[in-house]
């Protein structure tokens, strides 16, 4: 284990298994429907990678590139577009795949914009969802863990970019990102 790491709490079996899980939901909800699926940057991008294995019906990627944290543990509160989709979301069913959701105003943000913009169908995909921190609401449509309210690295998760590429998700001790 890291010696940043306090605490593993997903190790790479259990990463695997909600993982499987999830696609063979999204399988059946998706069959025949030709979603787009849209990753959100760059935090979703390992759990996306291994999402979309999972998920035997033809799908499109995506990618969009939003940014709200900056090198801080608390969100800034205002979301920026760092790149936009490549392709157009009208008349499509989109589902939106993220890494966590911590306020909830990334997810809140992107999930209007695809809805302004449209979309038939704008759904969720989290691997983390950290209920107690939420600021504004959003409509979770697929999770995979509930997380406590702590910071959380590894598996695409960052603090100040370090830690994306650990194969597990575990809490960041306290000590690395606080100065005294
Ligand atoms: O619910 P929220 O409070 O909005 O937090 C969740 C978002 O914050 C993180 O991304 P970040 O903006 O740090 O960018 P990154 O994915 O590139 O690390 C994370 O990957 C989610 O996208
Ligand atoms: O717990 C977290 N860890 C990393 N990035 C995050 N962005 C929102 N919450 C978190
Ligand atoms: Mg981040």
């Amino acid at each position: 284990m890291h010696q940043d790491i306090e605490q593993v709490l997903y190790d790479q079996k259990a990463l695997t298994e909600v993982t499987k899980s999830l696609g063979a939901q999204l399988t059946v909800d998706y069959a025949g429907k030709n979603p787009l699926v849209v990753c959100v940057l760059k935090g979703a991008i390992l759990f996306m990678a291994d999402l979309v294995r999972q998920i035997d019906t033809h799908v499109e990627l995506d990618f969009m590139d939003v940014s709200s944290y900056g090198g801080a543990t608390v969100s800034s509160g205002e979301v920026k577009i760092v790149k936009d989709l490549d392709t157009s979301v009208e008349n499509r069913d989109v589902l939106i795949v993220e890494d966590i959701v911590d306020t909830g105003r990334t997810l809140n943000y992107i999930a209007d914009l695809f809805k302004y913009r449209k979309a038939k169908s704008v759904k969720i995909c989290t691997l983390l969802d950290k209920p107690e921190t939420r600021v504004v609401p959003v409509h979770v449509d697929y999770s995979g863990f509930k997380v406590p309210n702590a910071f959380l690295v590894g598996y695409g998760l960052d603090y100040a970019e370090h830690y994306r590429n650990l194969p597990y998700i575990g809490i960041l001790k306290s000590s690395v990102y606080q100065t005294k």
